[in-house]
C-alpha cells in the first residue's frame, strides 16, 4: 500500500534523513526529503539483485516510508527489464543514489513497478477439493463441525500457481536437472560417504552456498506489458523476486502478505490437506520444495529470492514422512530420498558446528541457525536498519561495522529459526531479560512483564555494548533486538528435528518399493522408467543415518536435557549453560521420539519411571490450567511475536504429538493425572540451577517453567464477566486483578473438553485440553470477527447469533467477500477470542498452518472436541 506520507514513517525518513552525513534538504518540506544513503549497505553474496537485493535502489526505496511494509516492495514485480530500471534509478539524485527525494522516488516506483503478487494466480483446485471430506464424519460437536467445514472451504483461496502468462522461464538453469548447479552438496560426500566426521564443522567460510542469485534473476524475468504502450506485442523482460518452481503446480500460502511458499509452514498446512483429501496438492508442494533442493542445495525460508540466504527448521523429510505414512505411496522416495540426503548436507556443512559439553567434556557436532548477511533482510529492509544504524543515536551503543554485520546476521539468523522474534530464544542472555519499558498491548491493557526482576539491577546502563550487555531495563522492546546472538543459542527444537529426520532417514532406507510410475504425478520428474524394478532397501545407509541419529541423540541428551527439572532447553554457548527459560521448544525431543535415560533405566519400577514422565509435563498442566489459550511460546513478555503470550499453531501441534510419541507402557504405568489438592504448580519439578556464568550469583531454586514462583509468571487477565471467563488459577485465587480490581475466583478450567472416563490417562487429559483450546482460540476468534454458524436449532442459534464483522477486518487476505471470520496467523494464551499480536508486522490471517492444525485436530480429535465458550 502506498502511503499518501503516513505522519509516522514520514516523519521518521525525515528524523532518518538527519541522522545522515548526506546533504539534506529536510527543510523544503517532506516531498523534498531527501531519502538517506549512508552508510550504503555492503553487497552481499546470496542476493545480488540491484532491486531485490541490498543495495542503493532498495535501501532508498525501503528508508523513504513509501511503504508501510517493507516486503510490499520486493513482492512487486518490474515493469521494465532490469538494466532499465537500475538506469532511470542512477538518473535520480545527483546520479550517485546520493540526493534522492521522496517525490523522486514515489515517481520512480510508480513507473517501474507493478502491483504486488502479479506472479501468482488463484489456483483451481478441480474435482478433487470436495466440500464434505470424510473427516467430517468424525466430528460430533454441531458447531465445531460448522466451523470446520467453512475451515475446509478456506483452501481454494490461499492455492496458488505460478501465473504463467506472467513468467517466462528464461534459464534453463533452473529448468533442467542436468544443468550446472553448484551447491553445497556438490562440494560434500553423499550419504555413500560413511565418514561422519569429514562433514563436521562448519565456518564461514567454508560455506559453500554458491551465488546462485546472479543467474537465478535470468529465470525470474516477467513478461509485462509496458504502460506507456498500448501495443498488445510490447511485452518485455521484466523481472521479479519470485523463484519460479519447474512446473507451474498447486501449493497453499499461508496468506496475506505471506504470499508464497514458506518452508515449515507447509509441514502443518499439509497435516490439514491430507486430511481434507487434497493430497494431490501435499504432493505437489513436495515436489516444489524437492525443485528447490535440485537447484540450490538448500530449501529457502520461501520461495523469493531475497530468502536465499536463509532456510527454516528443516520439516521436508517430516513432510514426506506424513505423506508417506497417510497415502501409503512410496515411490515419492525415488526423487526424494536422494534429495533429502542432500537438504541434510547443507544443513551439515553450514549450520553444523564443533561443540564440547561442559557437563561432560564431550565433544560434538550439533546444528544451529546462522545466516550469512551483513546487510537488512530486504523485506524487513527499514526496521532492520533502524535496529542497527541508529543504535548509536537512540542508545549510545557504539557498533563496530563488524558488530553491525553480527546484528544482520543475527537478525537474519532469529528469522531463519521461524522463530522471529524471540527475545527469550534469541538474545545473548535470555535470563536478563529487563523490565522490559513496553508494556504488553493485548493483555487488556495489564502490564504482563515477568515480577522477577531481581536479575535487571545492575543493568540499567544504555550505553552498554552488545559484546557484554544483556538487556538493559530501559530498553524498549522494539529496540530489544540490538541483543540478539541467535547464532550463539544451540536449539534443542532445531537438533530434534534434525534427529527425527535423521532417523526417518534410515527407515527411508529400510524399505524396497517401486520407483514411480509414468503417469503418477511425481513421475514427470521421477524418470520416464517404463518398467521400473524395484529400489532395494540398503543396509549401509540404514547404518549410517541410523548412527548420525545416535550421535545427535547424544548431543541432545547431554547438553538440553536437565535431568532435575525434567525438561529440554535450549543450550547457550555464550553462557556455556542451559537455558533455564520454559519455552515450547522443550517439547520437541519428545516429539522426535527421544526418551532420556530416567525414563528407560531400570532401578525404578515402571510405576515410578511413568509417574517421572507425568512430571516432565508438569510445566504444561499448569500452564492449561493457569490460563485461557492455548501453549505459548515463552512465558516472557516482550511485546515479540514468538513470546508470550502469543499461541501459534506449531506448538500446539508438536506439544499434542509429543504426547502421542510417548511409550504407552509407560504412559498407563502413569495413570490418570495426578491428584494436585494445593493446586498443580506444587507438581512441577524444581532444582537449584545456575542462571548465568557471567556474574557469580548463586544457583537459584526454579521450577521447570523458569521460575520459583507461581506469581512470578504474567498475569491471566480477568474479564469482566468472572463467571465467564475465569477459571482455575489457585496461585491467584483470593488476589484481586490489577486489571479489573475483582478477585480472582477458582472455577474449572474452560475449553478443554470432557474426560472421557474417571481412568483417563493422563497424557489424553492433556491432548483433550490442548486441542479443545487451540480450537476454542481458532473458532471464537473466527466467530468475533464475522464468522457465521447456521445452527440446525434454535438454541444452537441463540447461543451464536450472527456477528458483525468488525470494522477493519472483512479483508481476509483471501478474498474477502468469500469469508468473514478471520483464520489468523497466531493467538493468545490468555484471551481465548482474540488474535496474538506484537512483532513488526500487522498480524496476518488467512492463515496455512492455522487451518492445517485445525482441520488434523478436528480430524483426529473430533470426537472429543466441544463447542467451546468464547466470552
Ligand atoms: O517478514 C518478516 C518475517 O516473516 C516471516 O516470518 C513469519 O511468517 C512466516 C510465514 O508464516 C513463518 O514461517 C515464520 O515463522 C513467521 O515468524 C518470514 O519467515 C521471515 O523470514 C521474515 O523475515
Amino acid at each position: 500500500m502506498r502511503l499518501p506520507i503516513a505522519p509516522t514513517l514520514a516523519s521518521a525518513a525525515v528524523f532518518v534523513a538527519r541522522q545522515q552525513t548526506a546533504p539534506t534538504e529536510a527543510t523544503a518540506g517532506v516531498n523534498n526529503t531527501i531519502i538517506p544513503f549512508e552508510p550504503a549497505p555492503l553487497p552481499q553474496a546470496h542476493c545480488t539483485s540491484p532491486i531485490y537485493c541490498p543495495g542503493p535502489l532498495l535501501q532508498a526505496v525501503q528508508l523513504s516510508g513509501l511503504f508501510n511494509d517493507s516486503k510490499e516492495f520486493v513482492d512487486r514485480a518490474t515493469l521494465k527489464p532490469v538494466e532499465q530500471v537500475v538506469a532511470a534509478f542512477a538518473a535520480l539524485g545527483d546520479g550517485s543514489g546520493r540526493n534522492v527525494t521522496y517525490s523522486e522516488l514515489q515517481t520512480f516506483v510508480d513507473e517501474n513497478f507493478a502491483e504486488v503478487g502479479g506472479e501468482l494466480v488463484a489456483a483451481d483446485l478441480g474435482e478433487e477439493f470436495v466440500p464434505d471430506p470424510k473427516f467430517l464424519n468424525n466430528v460430533t460437536d454441531e458447531v465445531v463441525r460448522l466451523w470446520i467445514t467453512q475451515v475446509h472451504s478456506y483452501w481454494p483461496l490461499l492455492a496458488r500457481t505460478t501465473n504463467t502468462s506472467a513468467l517466462i522461464d528464461a534459464s534453463p538453469s533452473t529448468s533442467t536437472d542436468d544443468s550446472p548447479s553448484p551447491t553445497a552438496s556438490d562440494a560434500t560426500p553423499t550419504s555413500t560417504d560413511s565418514n561422519i566426521a569429514s562433514t563436521g564443522s562448519a565456518s564461514v567460510s567454508g560455506r559453500a552456498l554458491n551465488d546462485t542469485a546472479a543467474s537465478l534473476q535470468a529465470s525470474q524475468q516477467v513478461a509485462a506489458e509496458t504502460p506507456q504502450s498500448n501495443d498488445s506485442d510490447a511485452l518485455m523482460m521484466a523481472t521479479s523476486s519470485f523463484i519460479p518452481f519447474k512446473s507451474p503446480r498447486t501449493f497453499v500460502v499461508p496468506g496475506q502478505r505471506f504470499r508464497e511458499l514458506y518452508y515449515w509452514d507447509t509441514y502443518f498446512v499439509i497435516l490439514g490437506l491430507l486430511r481434507s483429501q487434497l493430497s494431490s496438492v501435499a504432493l505437489g508442494m513436495l515436489e516444489n520444495f524437492a525443485d528447490l533442493v535440485e537447484q540450490f542445495g538448500f530449501i529457502p525460508n520461501g520461495n523469493r529470492l531475497y530468502y536465499l540466504n536463509r532456510s527454516q527448521p528443516p520439516m521436508l523429510t517430516q513432510m514426506v514422512d506424513v505423506y508417506l505414512n497417510y497415502t501409503g505411496d512410496a515411490t515419492i522416495l525415488s526423487r526424494l530420498l536422494p534429495l533429502l540426503e542432500r537438504e541434510w548436507e547443507w544443513w551439515n556443512i553450514n549450520r553444523t558446528i564443533e561443540i564440547t559439553s561442559p557437563y561432560s567434556n564431550r565433544t560434538y557436532n550439533v546444528s544451529h541457525y546462522d545466516v550469512d548477511t551483513s546487510a537488512p533482510r530486504p523485506e524487513s529492509y527499514f526496521v532492520d536498519w533502524q535496529t542497527v544504524e541508529l543504535a548509536g543515536k537512540e542508545q549510545g551503543l557504539q557498533f563496530t561495522d563488524e558488530e553491525k554485520a553480527r546484528l544482520y546476521a543475527d537478525i537474519a539468523s532469529a528469522a531463519e529459526s521461524g522463530h522471529d522474534f524471540s527475545l527469550q530464544r534469541w538474545s545473548r542472555q535470555p535470563s536478563f531479560i529487563g523490565d522490559l519499558a513496553e508494556p504488553v498491548s493485548d493483555v487488556s491493557g495489564t502490564p504482563t512483564r515477568r515480577q522477577d526482576d531481581s536479575a535487571d539491577t545492575e543493568a540499567t546502563s544504555t550505553a552498554d555494548t552488545p559484546t557484554t550487555a544483556t538487556i538493559p531495563a530501559a530498553v524498549s522492546t522494539s529496540r530489544a533486538l540490538r541483543y540478539l546472538n541467535t547464532a550463539k543459542q544451540i536449539p534443542v527444537d532445531l537438533n530434534a528435528i534434525l534427529y527425527k529426520n535423521e532417523m526417518a532417514l534410515a527407515r527411508f532406507h529400510n524399505i524396497t518399493y517401486l520407483p514411480a510410475q509414468s503417469g503418477n504425478s511425481s513421475s514427470a520428474d521421477a524418470g520416464n522408467s517404463t518398467s521400473p524394478s524395484p529400489l532395494a532397501a540398503n543396509a549401509t545407509l540404514v547404518e549410517l543415518w541410523s548412527s548420525r541419529a545416535a550421535a545427535r541423540r547424544e548431543a541432545i541428551l547431554d547438553l538440553h536435557w536437565n535431568a532435575e527439572l525434567l525438561s529440554f532447553a535450549d543450550y547457550n554457548l555464550t553462557s556455556s549453560l542451559r537455558s533455564t527459560r520454559w519455552s515450547a521448544s522443550s517439547l520437541w525431543p519428545f516429539w522426535a521420539g527421544i526418551l532420556p535415560n530416567e525414563f528407560t533405566a531400570d532401578n525404578q519400577t515402571k510405576e515410578e519411571r511413568g509417574a517421572l514422565l507425568q512430571s516432565a509435563f508438569a510445566g504444561v498442566r499448569y500452564l492449561i490450567d493457569r490460563y485461557n489459550g492455548s501453549l505459548s511460546t515463552t512465558l516472557a513478555a516482550t511485546n515479540q511475536q514468538w513470546d508470550f503470550p502469543n499461541v501459534w499453531a506449531p506448538h500446539t501441534q508438536i506439544a499434542i504429538d509429543a504426547l502421542r510419541a510417548l511409550p504407552q507402557d509407560l504412559v498407563r504405568a502413569g495413570g490418570v493425572a495426578k491428584p494436585a489438592p494445593n493446586g498443580t504448580f506444587e507438581l512441577i519439578p524444581a532444582a537449584s540451577v545456575r542462571e548465568d556464568n557471567v556474574t557469580d550469583a548463586e544457583p537459584t531454586r526454579l521450577t521447570q517453567l523458569g521460575v520459583s514462583s507461581a506469581d512470578q509468571l504474567p498475569l491471566q487477565p480477568l474479564a469482566s464477566n468472572l463467571n465467564a471467563s475465569s477459571h482455575s488459577d489457585e496461585a491467584l485465587i483470593g488476589q484481586t486483578s490489577p486489571d479489573s480490581g475483582l478477585q480472582y475466583v477458582g472455577v474449572a478450567p474452560s475449553n478443554v473438553g470432557n474426560a472421557s472416563s474417571d481412568t483417563e490417562l493422563w497424557t489424553d487429559t492433556l491432548i483433550r485440553s490442548l486441542a479443545n483450546r487451540f480450537v476454542a482460540s481458532s473458532l471464537c476468534s473466527w466467530y468475533a470477527t464475522g464468522g457465521q454458524l447456521n445452527l440446525s436449532t434454535q438454541a444452537g442459534r441463540d447461543r451464536w447469533p450472527p456477528q458483525p464483522v468488525p470494522a477493519g477486518t472483512s479483508d481476509t487476505g483471501t478474498t474477502a467477500a468469500a469469508s468473514p471470520g478471520q483464520m489468523f496467523e497466531k493467538y493468545s494464551q490468555t484471551s481465548i477470542a482474540a488474535a496474538g499480536a506484537g512483532g513488526e508486522y500487522q498480524v496476518q490471517v488467512g492463515f496455512g498452518w492455522t487451518n492445517g492444525v485445525s482441520i488434523y485436530l478436528s480430524a483426529e480429535y473430533g470426537d472429543i472436541l466441544q463447542e467451546p465458550v468464547c466470552a
